[in-house]
């Protein structure tokens, strides 16, 4: 199954008829086997599936740590490689791997500072050089609006889970990456402190639209979040379905009241059901 949707330009990712096999003959395990996916510029991508159905493979190769076995990645028209070289990818893992030693806004503006040779690599990079005039964030600003303007001078230990990835997010943004990685980033934390970090994120990546490719495993997340649900299936690992949520923004607190949010939600829910059924079968 194709998970394109309309483009216009070099999108931000393809994979195109991407392979991934772990292990050797009978012993092997097709992680991702025919994967097509287009994501435009700016957009808001969740992948949703069963466990074991190639989502984190999914992101090792637009991240550039492995290699498809078949089948072309491309971040902006490159290899993820160069992308990576250019530090055009974010990664924002599961747990936020914070620098102990380093207050919060030393941890976000570090980063920034090692990078800044990164910035010629990235405008030889075609399409690039013309969208990336905007200036670079002003991190304590992004530290303040992420609700962390108390805890600037404070060391990661000195927070709570929810904080320390709120540091980890903001500081993926100020990176400035083109496309930003994340890992199931609110899987350990409590649904309040998930959904105020939901609002948090939406609100940076609503100023900055920088392409987001998101996993996670809560149906009402992926939904409110994205603009597109990638929905997969294991055995082998690939794209069952790509369901554009037409839901308007900014997506606030109100949408879990509405109709049109829950029908999302069931649809979602559906496919994800049949693919399921489809590890079974
Ligand atoms: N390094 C590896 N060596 C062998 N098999 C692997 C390796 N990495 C992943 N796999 C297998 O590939 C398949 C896809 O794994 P992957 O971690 O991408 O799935 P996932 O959808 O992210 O799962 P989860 O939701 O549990 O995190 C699984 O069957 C897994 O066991």
């Amino acid at each position: 199954m194709d998970g394109s949707v309309k483009v216009t330009g070099t999108p931000a990712l393809e994979l195109r008829s991407v392979r991934r096999v772990y292990g050797f003959g009978s012993a092997s395990t097709t992680a991702l086997d025919n994967v097509h996916l287009t994501v435009p510029s700016g957009r808001f991508v969740s992948l949703i599936g069963p466990s074991g159905c190639g989502k984190s493979t999914l992101l090792r190769l637009v991240s550039g740590l492995e290699q498809p076995d078949r089948g072309e990645v491309s971040v902006h028209g490159v290899s993820p490689a160069e992308a990576c070289a250019a530090k055009m990818i974010g990664l924002v893992p599961q747990s936020p791997a914070l620098l102990p030693w380093l207050s919060v806004l030393r941890n976000v503006t570090l980063p920034q500072k090692i990078n800044r040779g990164a910035g010629k690599r990235r405008e030889r990079i075609a399409d690039f050089a013309e969208r990336r005039t905007a200036a670079v964030p002003d991190m304590k600003e992004l530290l303040v609006k992420a609700g962390l303007g108390d805890a600037l001078h404070k060391l990661p230990a000195q927070l709570s889970g929810g904080m320390r990835q709120r540091a980890a997010i903001v500081r993926a943004f100020g990176l400035q990456p083109d496309v930003l990685v994340m890992d199931e980033p609110f899987s350990a934390l409590d649904e309040f402190t998930r959904e105020s970090l939901q609002d948090q994120l939406l609100d940076l990546w609503e100023e900055l639209r920088t392409t987001v490719l998101f996993v996670t495993h809560s149906v009402s997340e992926a939904v409110r979040l994205s603009d597109t649900v990638v929905v997969m299936a294991p055995n082998p690992g690939r794209i069952v379905e790509s369901i554009d949520v037409d839901l308007p923004r900014p997506r606030g607190e109100r949408l879990f009241g509405e109709r049109r949010f829950h029908e999302y939600e069931d649809l979602v829910r559906e496919r994800l059901r049949r693919a399921w059924h489809s590890e079974a079968a």
